[in-house]
């Protein structure tokens, strides 16, 4: 079916096409609009329920998902978190992904617990008093300097030891087998798979 994603992260639409295959992802902008929604919540789960809420409002009833993600790192009890995506940035200013971990690592510095966790907070929405939601996480470390080109965001500095490589330096595909968003995904293609055609929307 075709799944409307609550997201202006084009590179969250990419994933989210590569795993869940048979289904058609679309976002505000590859109908011609933005994505603007305060992200006010405490948690993943309640930002993720507040952003698909705000696109289902706008898409007549349609069912919609949404993301809601960040890195969370033990010494520096769980920032960036759901900051991840404004972390260090200030009313009016704005840093770059590289800028944001490059941030981080200084934060880091001479701190030797270096875990760290992805984690993504994915919501299947059918309406406002029914939806699914999916949460799901990938461990690793904080490399002490960035390494890959792939991915986006703080993939460049998140070392997943079993593969002995950054985040940036796996493939899409290694990507989405072991990431937060892809385990989370997955997740909702099988409940998707078992459960779709009862829920009347599929
Ligand atoms: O809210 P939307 O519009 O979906 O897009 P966003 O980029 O603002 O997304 P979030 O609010 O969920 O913030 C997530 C941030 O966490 C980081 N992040 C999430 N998933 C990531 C991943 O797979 N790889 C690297 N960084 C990631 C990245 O900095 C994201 O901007
Ligand atoms: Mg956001």
């Amino acid at each position: 079916m075709e799944l409307l994603l609550a997201t202006g992260n084009r590179h969250k639409r990419d994933e989210f096409q590569a795993i869940l295959p048979e289904h058609r992802i679309v976002i505000p902008e590859d109908l011609g609009t933005s994505f603007e929604c305060e992200e006010t919540g405490a948690s993943f789960c309640e930002n993720s329920l507040i952003k698909a809420a705000f696109l289902h409002a706008r898409a007549e009833g349609r069912p919609v998902i949404a993301d809601d993600s960040g890195l969370c790192v033990e010494a520096l009890d769980g920032a960036p978190g759901i900051r991840s995506a404004r972390y260090g940035e200030d009313e009016g200013t704005s840093l770059s992904s590289q800028e944001k971990y490059e941030l981080l690592l200084r934060n880091l510095q001479g701190k030797t617990n270096r875990n760290a966790a992805f984690v993504c907070s994915l919501v299947f929405y059918i309406d406002d008093l029914r939806y699914f939601i999916f949460q799901e996480t990938c461990r690793g470390i904080i490399a002490e300097a960035p390494r890959g080109s792939g991915g986006f965001g703080y993939d460049p500095v998140f070392f997943i030891p079993e593969t002995g490589r950054t985040m940036a330096e796996l493939s899409e595909e290694e990507k989405n087998r072991i990431s937060h968003r892809g385990k989370a995904g997955s997740a909702l293609r099988k409940f998707l798979q078992s459960y779709g055609d009862d829920l009347g929307v599929v």
